[in-house]
């Protein structure tokens, strides 16, 4: 696994009225501090990617619709520099991701309905100055293959 990534899976406390479960708790450890949380939602087969930061760690959450997570090492430094690590996230697999500086993050929206994310991040967003890095899709570095291989 990517250096200083983490997966956390989250327990549902099911019944006859539903179920209820944590997201994310301080002792927990995972955030470094609480800096904003957010929300977005993609539509089926939208590919957000690739993302990095050079300040803050964010922590994933899909409470709505499964998604590909694709994360790929881009710290100089990094004993994991290089390493691709792939993710199944979301209703059907219900965990939170913690993301660190430097590793870069993408999704694609599996299946036929939407993916919510909600996210967490250890800063909040500075329009001014975003701390936004953006790497295509597609990069050759990177070289993901984001088909579904059917088998
Ligand atoms: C991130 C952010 C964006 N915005 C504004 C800026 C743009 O006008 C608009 C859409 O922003 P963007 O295209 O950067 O959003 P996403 O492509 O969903 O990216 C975000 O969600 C993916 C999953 C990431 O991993 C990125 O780090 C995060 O930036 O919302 C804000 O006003 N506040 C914010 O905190």
């Amino acid at each position: 696994m990517i250096q200083g990534v983490e997966i956390k899976k989250l327990v549902r406390h099911s019944d006859d009225r539903g179920f209820f479960m944590e997201i994310l708790r301080d002792d927990d450890k995972l955030l470094k501090n609480f800096g904003q949380a957010s929300l977005s939602k993609s539509y089926p087969g939208v590919i957000k990617a690739f993302h990095y930061h050079k300040k803050q760690d964010d922590i994933w959450f899909f409470p709505a619709g499964n998604a590909q997570v694709v994360l790929y090492d881009v710290r100089e430094e990094s004993p994991t520099k290089g390493e691709t690590n792939v993710f199944y996230l979301g209703e059907d697999n219900p965990q939170i991701l913690l993301i660190p500086v430097g590793v870069a993050h993408g999704y694609r929206v599996l299946g036929s309905s939407p993916a919510i994310i909600v996210y967490f991040t250890s800063q909040s967003y500075d329009p001014a100055d975003p701390d936004e890095y953006r790497i295509p899709w597609d990069d050759s570095e990177i070289n993901f293959d984001w088909s579904t291989k059917n088998r």
